[in-house]
């Protein structure tokens, strides 16, 4: 078996407040993220994931139980060698340009290339800021620094991306942007760890997705497990004939909104009555689900 990208075992956290009054910030959390896969770190706001990532990074000292990336303990800095790690608020120089960061982050990280300029250049387009690659980053808006984090952390060629809140402050297009670059990382067998708030705009980039609430791991499910049967699909058609399921809009216009257990089924019947299929789209979403779960589990 191949060592886990990331192992965590019995890993715990309080802080203590100046009074001494101890808070739990992490509770005896078990989870391992195998090489090559995606794994979403899912949660409300106060719930334990950045605690969990600044463990993981070296930044913050568990107070029980290990921490591991590739079989070493992330108290050894040789752990993170070629891991990309992109905090939720980037804390970059600001007197420096994007082109600086990123060839800097290749030097630090051993990346080699023909060309290191050509190479940082690459990244920076493919995050649509190459036209800014000389300006220092204190003239950038939130989105624009998120950008040159992103591209510094796709530079370096990781074996490992670790992404807290990757999308926080982006507008739509820039987190369409970076969901397609993170899809590809993903199919070139690249392995990627982020956290989020929210589900509805990562809901299909992991394999897992892992929920914490109030410091404890409540459960660990793919998107099929989550969504289970209980997940609904909405249909559109046009065509002439009834077909069961479907509701009559006016027109040749058909939906109907149906159990994912019944979708191939209702899709053929749609065919052999001579309908074209116009969209199928789900109507449950994982956030949903895994609010349904929190719920079961804390009643
Ligand atoms: N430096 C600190 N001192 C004391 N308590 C802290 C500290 N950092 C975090 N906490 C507390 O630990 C708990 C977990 O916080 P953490 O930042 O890990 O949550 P999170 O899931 O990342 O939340 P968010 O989505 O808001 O970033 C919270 O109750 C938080 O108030």
């Amino acid at each position: 078996m191949t060592t886990p990208a990331i192992e965590l075992s019995n890993l715990s956290k309080s802080y203590r407040s100046l009074w001494g009054k101890e808070s739990v910030a992490l509770s005896a959390l078990n989870l391992e993220i195998q090489q090559g896969e995606v794994f979403g770190f899912v949660g409300p706001n106060g719930a334990g994931k950045s605690t969990t990532i600044k463990i993981i990074m070296g930044l913050l000292q568990a107070s029980s139980g290990s921490a591991q990336l590739y079989g070493k303990d992330v108290r050894d800095a040789d752990s993170r060698t070629g891991i990309a790690y992109v905090p939720e608020s980037a804390l970059l120089n600001d007197y420096l340009t994007p082109l600086d960061i990123l060839e800097s982050g290749c030097h630090f990280h051993n990346v080699k290339t023909d060309n290191l300029r050509t190479h940082c250049l690459k990244w920076l387009e493919r995050y649509d800021i190459a036209n800014v690659a000389n300006k220092p980053l204190r003239s950038f808006s939130k989105g624009m620094t998120q950008r040159t984090a992103l591209a510094h952390a796709m530079a370096i060629q990781p074996k490992l991306l670790i992404l807290d809140e990757p999308l926080s402050g982006l507008d739509p297009l820039g987190r369409k942007l970076v969901l397609d670059i993170l899809a590809e990382y993903r199919s070139q067998g690249g392995s990627i760890f982020f956290s989020s708030h929210v589900l509805y705009d990562v809901e299909r980039l992991a394999d897992r997705y892992g929920l914490i609430h109030k410091g404890k791991l409540r459960t660990v499910r793919s998107p099929a497990e989550l969504l289970g049967d209980e997940a609904t699909v909405l249909i559109t058609s046009y065509g002439k004939n009834e077909v069961a399921g479907m509701q009559h809009q006016g027109l040749l216009r058909w939906q109907g909104e149906i159990k994912r257990s019944v979708l191939w089924a209702t899709l053929e019947a749609l065919e052999k009555a001579g309908h074209e299929i116009h969209e199928v789209r789900s109507t449950t979403t994982l956030e949903q689900a895994f609010l349904d779960l929190i719920k079961i589990d804390t009643q």
